[in-house]
């Protein structure tokens, strides 16, 4: 896939365009990119996805700094990548460009610059300053003759994939459900740092993960069977995210560590993926470190059970 950050001397046969956000690349962008790859064939064009950094809702300040995402640019363009999709163009999101009217990006990036072959849109899909309605964009599509169709809503499981819908799901620790409607697990990357070396005098060592993106989301603070990649291999473990209230008292920072059974070794500073399964139990204080180390025995052996029946051990 050819990725680029702006329009200019984009070169694409016959493009077959679609746009959007896509944070989390859920299987309703799944369906949609793919039908996108499969135009481009029917065609004989090439299938071009036009995404736009940073997200919106961050330069126009719709949101009071809380707003976090399912997918890093790195992950997004991954994902996208996997589709099949010929080409990525990632433009920057400025405010002047927000100011946009739909109809004036339509014909100065859509007509001039990519020679639009056919556009397909999302079924809830809003573009430009102003908004546009499906008559207006037919109509422009018929002025300007290029093929236009509209995709979906799809339904998963009953369901309609949403990117705010698995956000919250992640943010209420239901991991579970949001891997459904993502139809892969939830993950996070993250370099591992030194805590306070007591994990492994409690018998349970931890790689303490600070996260590459602080932009991403992080499920609710508990307890969460878990894979772990970790030096090229796959793992399984447990994680807690909280303020550790048994050492840390009410004013713990929020951490993300990892106990990865069967391992055993030194990786300060390694790079670590963790992908959530299910959350097993909410973070609690514990009356002594001795509790809490009983407590980790009995997590243990039911994460162990979840992870054998999804195959991870
Ligand atoms: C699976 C798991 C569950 C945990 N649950 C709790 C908990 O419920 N309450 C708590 O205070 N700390 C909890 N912890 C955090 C421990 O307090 C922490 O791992 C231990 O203190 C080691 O800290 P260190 O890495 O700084 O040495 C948990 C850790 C793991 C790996
Ligand atoms: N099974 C394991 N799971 C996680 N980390 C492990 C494991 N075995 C060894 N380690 C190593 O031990 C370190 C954690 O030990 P711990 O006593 O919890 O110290 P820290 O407080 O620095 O996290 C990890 O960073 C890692 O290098």
């Amino acid at each position: 896939m050819k990725i680029k950050s702006s329009i200019e001397g984009l070169k694409a046969s016959r493009p077959v365009l679609t746009m959007g956000m896509f944070d989390g690349v859920h299987k309703g962008h799944v369906s949609l990119l793919s039908q996108l790859v499969e135009k481009a064939k029917e065609v004989n064009g090439e299938s071009v996805v036009l995404t736009f950094w940073p997200h919106p809702r961050l330069v126009l300040r719709q949101d009071s700094g809380q707003l976090r995402f399912l997918t890093t640019l790195e992950e997004k363009t991954k994902l996208i990548s996997e589709i099949g999709v010929d080409q990525l163009v990632i433009l920057p999101f400025t405010r002047e460009f927000a100011g946009l009217s739909a109809s004036r990006f339509i014909r100065e990036y859509l007509i001039d610059k990519i020679r639009v072959n056919h556009l397909l849109v999302g079924y809830n899909h809003r573009f430009g300053h102003d908004g546009i309605s499906r008559d207006k964009l037919n109509e422009l599509a018929q002025n300007y003759g290029f093929g236009l169709d509209f995709f979906g809503p799809v339904n998963v499981l009953g369901m309609n994939p949403s990117s705010t819908a698995i956000r919250n799901y992640i943010s209420d620790g239901d991991v579970w459900e949001a891997s459904r409607l993502l139809g892969r697990f939830y993950g996070l990357q993250g370099r591992i740092v030194s805590g306070r070396r007591l994990g492994r005098e409690i018998g349970f060592p931890t790689a303490n993960i600070e996260m590459d993106d602080p932009l991403k989301l992080v499920p609710h603070d508990g307890v969460y069977a878990c894979k772990v990649h970790l030096l090229g291999k796959t793992f399984g473990g447990m994680i807690n995210i909280g303020g550790r209230p048994t050492i840390e008292g009410e004013t713990g920072h929020r951490s993300l560590e990892v106990h990865i059974f069967y391992f055993n070794k030194e990786v300060y500073s390694e790079e670590i993926t963790v992908e959530f399964i299910k959350r097993t139990r909410p973070e609690i204080k514990f009356p002594s470190l001795e509790a809490l180390k009983e407590r980790l025995s009995l997590d243990e052996r039911e994460v162990k059970d979840i992870l054998k029946k999804e195959g991870v051990i």
